[in-house]
């Protein structure tokens, strides 16, 4: 590499320069950012991160890189604060787990273990949980496109709520239901019209989109009148979820008056209050030093205040809340561990360089950087470094210039092969998207939890790859 240090600390000043307006220079570039980190997680005296008390040097030794590290107990202690939370504040509420943000049968046990329930949107996270001994009445199904024997499997394994989505499940249900001499509990999915402050792909509640009946354009009232007609159908209550990764509460507000809005005309047309009301999840985690999202029992209190305004304007008494937190729950809980292949010193217009720090994972572990532009943080894990701190872009290995994990952040200057980098906030929708794109296996998830670590989901070897190939 033809990087000299004189014209190193030129160009990372002019770095320094090109740097996202959000990202910070640090004072300390082995400071670890506390939001961003499970709690047990610190840099030991020697300058390597620990993880429940087991340092990452071991971890890689142990299970190789890249490798998903999840802190159990903090898992834990986030259910548990939502549960806590939510019931402190509505009395009674429930907490549904939303599994697409990861799942596999030991997150299930542990869900069901602190007393939330699971949402699950295919026949495949439903097979999980129904693996893990979930019980089956805690069980919500979701999805906008359930086949027969998706629904077939619910309705024969008991399943709490099933929330429709459309007309066409509408009748699909009832005919599977009245087959097997079963009333099945479903909810209906509501589009509340909001415009989430949020990437487009995972806002959810905005007209133009495949989920949920309007409320506005009258579906969401015949979908009720269809499913009251139906004696296999019982109908529990209202579903809104109007995206993921948010901050700001203005959105459940509109959806809250919404929703309960319409309740009040079911109250109204049909003589009945629902039940149920599940206002979805969506609460939004930091993935850098610039984000500040609520703790659960702030966002609690502000539904509560919500949801009983709401309910008093309408005269409606308040319904059983239930939420469906996915990432704010299992996101901050992990981080992924890759180990360092390659660095180029690249120069950018106007004499600036960026470090392109080549890691053995990239977008097939963690997509969310080139599907939503998201922005993660990460650090130098296997040692300290006394270096400066330069403008660096941490990438993957695929054949695609787009496969970054981390668009910019600031390492030391001397990273180079061998060492470990950790990138927080990936427990979330990370394993759970991850690919197998040019015929990469898919990483392990280790949990840790008081100085043990275990597999909880295996590596995925070249003979998993081949398996598949019949040819
Ligand atoms: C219906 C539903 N509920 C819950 C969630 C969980 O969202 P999050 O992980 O952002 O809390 C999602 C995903 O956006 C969803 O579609
Ligand atoms: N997969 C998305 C969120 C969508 C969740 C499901 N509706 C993410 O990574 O942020």
């Amino acid at each position: 590499m033809t990087y000299t240090h004189e014209a190193g600390t030129l160009h990372a000043e002019a770095g320094h320069r090109r740097r996202p307006p959000w990202l910070q220079v640090p004072d300390d570039v082995n400071a670890l950012v506390p939001i961003l980190w499970p709690a047990t997680v610190n840099r030991g005296d020697d300058g390597v991160v620990r993880i429940a008390g087991i340092d990452v040097q071991a971890l890689a030794a142990e299970f190789g890189t890249p490798a998903y590290v999840v802190d159990e107990l903090d898992f834990r202690s986030r259910a548990r604060a939502f549960r806590d939370a939510f019931t402190g504040a509505f009395g009674e509420a429930e907490v549904f787990y939303a599994g697409k943000a990861f799942l596999c049968t030991e997150v299930a046990r542990w869900v069901a273990s602190e007393g939330l329930g699971l949402d699950v949107c295919s026949g495949g996270e439903l097979a999980t949980a129904l693996r893990a001994g979930f019980p089956a009445e805690r069980i919500g199904l979701h999805g906008n496109n359930k086949s027969v024997a998706e629904l077939s499997r619910a309705l024969d394994a008991g399943v709490g709520r099933i929330i429709v989505d459309s007309f066409d499940e509408i009748s699909r249900l009832t005919t599977l239901a009245a087959e097997r001499d079963v009333r099945a509990r479903v909810m209906i999915r509501t589009t509340v019209g909001v415009e989430a402050h949020t990437h487009e792909y995972i806002a959810t509640a905005h007209e133009d989109q495949k989920f949920g009946f309007s409320i506005a354009g009258g579906a969401a009232a015949q979908a009720v009148r269809r499913i009251l007609a139906e004696p296999s159908l019982e109908l529990i209550g209202l579903h809104s979820h109007i995206g993921s990764q948010i901050y700001d509460t203005s959105g459940f507000e509109v959806a809250a008056r919404r929703v309960l809005g319409l309740q009040a005309e079911i109250r109204d047309e049909h003589g009945i209050e629902l039940p149920e009301l599940d206002l979805g999840g969506g609460f939004g985690i930091a993935y850098t030093s610039q984000d500040d999202p609520q703790p659960p029992e702030e966002l609690a209190a502000g539904m509560a205040v919500i949801v009983e305004h709401e309910c008093a304007a309408y005269g409606l008494s308040v319904p059983r809340l239930s939420i469906e937190p996915g990432r704010a729950i299992v996101g901050p809980s992990t981080f992924t561990l890759y180990e360092v292949g390659t660095v180029k010193a690249v120069e950018l217009d106007g004499g600036a360089v960026r470090r392109y720090v080549s890691v053995d994972g990239g977008m097939t572990d963690n997509i969310r950087t080139a599907l939503y532009d998201a922005d993660y943080s990460c650090t130098l894990a296997s040692r300290r470094s006394d270096a400066e701190a330069v403008l660096a872009r941490v990438v993957g290995k695929h054949c695609e210039s787009g496969d970054i994990i981390v668009k910019d952040e600031f390492l030391p200057a001397d990273v180079g092969p061998g060492d470990l980098i950790a990138v927080p906030g990936t427990g979330a929708y990370c394993r759970s998207m991850a690919s197998t794109y040019n015929h990469v296996p898919r990483p392990p998830v280790i949990a840790v939890r008081d100085g043990a670590a275990r597999v909880i989901m295996r590596r995925e070897t070249e003979d998993d790859l081949l398996a598949l190939d019949v040819g």
